[in-house]
């Protein structure tokens, strides 16, 4: 397993000769005081840390190696570290700063979101009015064009999975399900990803995401695309005005019937504007579904300021 950024800085010391020596530093687990539980997977424990040299405070995902070889995860594992390794430039995803070993386990050490996750934000209001849908949905799009750009399919876009920092902002976290798209160079040398079209239909995959986000074209033939991170968008902007997803039943299966045939309706009172652009999204064909272009020109986000400035902005407060 090779450490990315094992070395988190350089300290200088003196050798026997008194010249001075630039040694690399190298975090470990005795570099933290470990804090709260924040999540718990199969295979890994997220916890709240510490760094006692600096006071940062961050999230250092625990996982367990014997654990990841006995469940055969250590393809996810590496799919997570990659595309974490990618996705290094954008305020709207959790960020790996860098990783760590020991004998029993890995350690990713990630930004904290001291906010918790937007579905626990969403619960609390019951719903959000339009101002803070407009402003959480901006930049949850923002960041979902950030991560096409860079060739990342994340496949499992949820609330759960939206964090917010302390200043309420959003990150999206939990990438170790995502599809990276293969890089290309072009003629000038810069980097371009596979157009979804040209992705070997990965049948293979038994990946399915959480019921409630999937998309039609998963269910029918098993092949994610970007389109895909936009339905479970369409459903979350659903899902932040109505309080409750699109598409919800008394178990998965029944809940995957509702998706292919459609079966969803709007409470009275949904924005009509709103109404317009979920429906947009939810279309069972991807190829005929809003671009994420056409999603930032749509009227439900008139007066967004798409990029960095959007980032700059004080969240609204949420009622
Ligand atoms: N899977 C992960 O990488 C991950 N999981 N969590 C906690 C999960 C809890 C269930 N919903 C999805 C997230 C985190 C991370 C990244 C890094 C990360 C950073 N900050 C927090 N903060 C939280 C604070 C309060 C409650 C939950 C999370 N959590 C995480």
């Amino acid at each position: 397993w090779q450490d990315r950024g094992a070395a988190t800085g350089v300290q200088r010391e003196y050798d026997a000769n008194g010249q001075p020596v630039l040694k690399a530093i190298k975090k470990g687990v005795k570099d933290f005081d470990f804090g709260t539980t924040l999540g718990e997977g199969s295979y890994s424990t997220v916890l709240a840390a510490l760094d006692r040299s600096t006071q940062k405070q961050y999230a250092i995902k625990v996982l367990d190696k014997r654990h990841i070889i006995k469940e055969k995860k250590v393809k996810y594992v590496n799919i997570e570290k990659e595309t974490l390794n990618r996705l290094t430039d954008h305020p709207g995803v959790v960020r790996l700063y860098y990783t760590f070993q020991d004998e029993r386990s890995l350690y990713f050490v990630l930004d904290l979101c001291a906010g918790g996750e937007l579905l626990s934000v969403l619960k609390r209001m019951t719903t959000f009015d339009e101002d803070c849908t407009r402003f959480y949905g901006a930049q949850i799009l923002d960041t979902i064009s950030y991560m096409h750009s860079k060739g990342v399919i994340h496949r499992d876009l949820k609330p759960e999975n939206v964090l917010m920092d302390d200043q309420q902002h959003i990150k999206i976290t939990d990438f170790g399900t995502a599809k990276m798209l293969e890089a290309h160079q072009d003629a000038s040398g810069r980097t371009y990803y596979d157009s979804d079209a040209g992705q070997l239909r990965d049948r293979a995959t038994s990946f399915v995401g959480t019921a409630e986000y999937v998309s039609p074209e998963l269910l029918t033939d098993k092949n994610a695309c970007k389109a895909s991170d936009l339905w479970a968008f369409g459903c979350i902007i659903y899902q932040l005005l109505a309080g409750r997803p699109p598409f919800k039943a008394a178990n998965e299966y029944l809940t995957f019937q509702k998706i292919v045939a459609l079966e969803y309706d709007f409470p009275t009172g949904f924005p009509e504007t709103a109404r317009d652009l979920v429906e947009r999204l939810l279309v069972l064909d991807p190829h005929l579904r809003l671009s994420l272009e056409n999603i930032k020109a749509h009227d439900f986000f008139r007066g967004i300021n798409w990029g960095r400035g959007l980032w700059r902005e004080k969240a609204p407060r949420l009622r």
